[in-house]
């Protein structure tokens, strides 16, 4: 089984539009200038305000690159102030849209329950979920990291088909490790990377398990991502920081060459 790795570059609330041009287009340059062969999907995850300019980059230079929405509205329209629904990113040509970041967790209370209605609302809309997950240092220290993550997943996997789960993404970001500078070592991220798998076995079937792919976010840079991707259950990576950086990115992406 071969799942195609994804190297996603989650920019949160960081560049304009013209600045987002700018970054998409250098990205474009260093891959080339890599032979980049596109044989990882490279998705960039820009503000909202932003996307339409990535598209018609995008469009207009004939782009490999995919790109996405860092969330979602529940909701297909109306009296909703703020927010924006799937069919509006659908629109705007995005892929992917990241749910549940532990920022979103965090900062508006977003819980289990909800990441996975946003989640089925973004596949329902013919885009693919990215659906996060991770513990806090308190968590992790318990000793209790891989059961709180696993509850995580079972909760935004509640009502998918084994043909949807297919197509999902989970991105694990344990919370000590996002913006700290401080990675999980390879050993860390594959204990829960693989144990998600398990669970999407023992939920569905192998084959099930065999196609979902799981990122590892958190500190993700060029120096580090080679060992990252040499961990069997971990097909990409969910990269924060290292993704405002046209050249480090490109070289994360490029992780096969480095
Ligand atoms: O979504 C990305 C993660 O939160 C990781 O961010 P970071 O690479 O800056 O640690």
């Amino acid at each position: 089984m071969t799942r195609k790795p994804i190297m996603a570059g989650n920019w949160k609330m960081n560049m304009d539009h013209l600045e987002a041009i700018q970054l998409v287009q250098g990205l474009a340059m260093e891959l080339s200038d890599r032979n980049f062969d596109f044989s990882t999907e490279v998705v960039v995850i820009p503000p909202f305000t932003d996307l339409r300019s990535v598209q018609t980059t995008v469009d207009g230079d004939n782009l490999k690159i995919k790109y996405g929405a860092q969330d979602v509205s529940l909701f297909e329209s109306g009296a909703y102030t703020g927010e924006v629904s799937a069919q509006m990113l659908k629109k705007l040509g995005c892929s992917y849209v990241v749910v549940g970041h532990s920022e979103r967790r965090e900062y508006h209370n977003e819980s289990d329950e909800l990441v996975g209605q946003k989640a089925q609302v973004v596949a329902a809309n013919g885009m693919v979920p990215i659906i996060c997950c991770g513990e806090v240092l308190e968590i992790r220290k318990e000793g209790n990291h891989v059961s709180h993550v696993v509850g995580q997943v079972k909760a935004a996997l509640q009502g998918f088909t084994s043909d949807q789960v297919k197509e999902l993404v989970i991105a694990y970001e344990p919370v000590w490790a996002i913006g700290t500078g401080e990675v999980a070592t390879p050993a860390d991220a594959e204990e829960v990377c693989k144990a998600i798998r398990e669970l999407v076995a023992a939920l569905y079937d192998q084959d099930v398990a065999d196609a979902i792919r799981i990122l590892y976010g958190g500190s993700v840079n060029s120096k580090n991502v080679k060992e990252l991707m040499a961990q069997p259950d971990v097909d990409g990576g969910l990269v924060g920081g290292a993704s405002l950086k046209a050249d480090e990115f490109a070289k994360i992406a490029d992780y096969q060459n480095l």
